[in-house]
């Protein structure tokens, strides 16, 4: 991963005062939806706003643009906009309630050469993860809470537990095939308590961070999914300590009670890394 995503924000394409704020917000990348945030009655200006603002300076942040689905009415004309002008300025295209390899492949034929992402929503995707990651031009998976809750008909639960099964598949295949995976929204955008908590949640789970829904969220994300000052200090010493461990004929190093083996070195090299990126990123 050679850019940070840890806090990924949806604006809805119609709103112009949140596309203008965006262009100065501390997110790391930016999904602008032509989908479920914009009414069917605002579609098509929709498609032209985001033309004009696409334009603007977003300054280093990823720009994504999620498109309606190829069945809908919107969705050619979406993936048509996107490649004949969107591409110059977006840096990837969003396919919504991919559920298999073949959705991807309808879009592929339309825009020949833009990454593309996949939102994982649905219980049918989500059994083919692992065939949607492997897809050549997938670069990354977006986790889509909302539709898959409305899918299983769970209730929220702050644990997440009815979730859990089809989230694990969308993590085991993102990382099978060493694709970007970034986390589903928490929708309770004044609650910082809960949104901190589902943060750690997903970090602890592997995800290289979670898409958000409001400006006030971002600080939050940004904090949960960089590394922190302790785990970057240990990533060195360890590196330190396992390289001093090779120089005398040792395979192993022991660092706070702890082995460290060559593939902690690999976890710890990672995590220098992505503290890298995220500096880069900040100036
Ligand atoms: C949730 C909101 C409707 C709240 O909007 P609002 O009432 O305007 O909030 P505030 O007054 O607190 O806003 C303060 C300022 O921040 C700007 N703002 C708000 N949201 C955004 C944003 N997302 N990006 C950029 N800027 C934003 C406002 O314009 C205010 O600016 P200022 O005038 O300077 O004070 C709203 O936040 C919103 O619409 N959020 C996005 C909702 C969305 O995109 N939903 C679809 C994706 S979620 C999803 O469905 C994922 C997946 O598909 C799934 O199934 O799970
Ligand atoms: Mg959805």
């Amino acid at each position: 991963m050679t850019r940070p995503y840890r806090s990924v924000l949806y604006i809805p394409a119609s709103n112009e005062r949140a596309l203008e704020k965006a262009r100065a917000l501390a997110a790391d990348a930016i999904i602008f939806d032509l989908e479920d945030a914009v009414v069917p009655s605002e579609k098509e200006e929709a498609r032209d706003l985001l033309g004009r603002a696409l334009r603007e300076d977003y300054g280093p942040r990823t720009r994504i643009v999620r498109i309606n689905s190829l069945d809908s009415e919107w969705g050619e004309d979406d993936a048509r906009a996107f490649a004949r002008t969107f591409s110059r300025h977006a840096h990837a295209l969003l396919v919504p309630k991919v559920e298999g390899p073949e959705d991807l492949d309808r879009v592929a034929a339309l825009v020949p050469d833009a990454p593309l992402w996949a939102m994982m929503e649905t219980p049918k995707g989500m059994l083919n993860a692992s065939a949607i990651a492997g897809h050549p031009r997938l670069q990354g998976m977006v986790v889509g809470t909302n539709d898959l809750a409305k899918e299983l008909n769970s209730r929220y639960r702050p644990d997440r537990l009815p979730m859990m099964a089809g989230i694990g598949l969308c993590l085991l295949a993102a990382r099978a095939h060493g694709k970007v995976i970034v986390d589903g929204v928490f929708n309770a955008f004044k609650d910082d308590e809960g949104l901190r908590a589902e943060c750690e949640q997903g970090r602890d789970m592997g995800f290289d961070g979670k898409t958000l829904i409001h400006p006030a969220q971002l600080a939050i994300a940004n904090r949960a999914f960089a590394p922190t000052e302790d785990e970057i200090k240990l990533a060195h010493r360890q590196i330190e300590a396992f390289d001093a461990a090779q120089r005398q004929g040792q395979g192993v190093a022991v660092v706070d009670g702890r082995i460290v083996e060559n593939l902690h070195v690999a976890t710890a090299r990672q995590t220098l890394a992505r503290a890298l990126a995220i500096a880069r990123l900040e100036g």
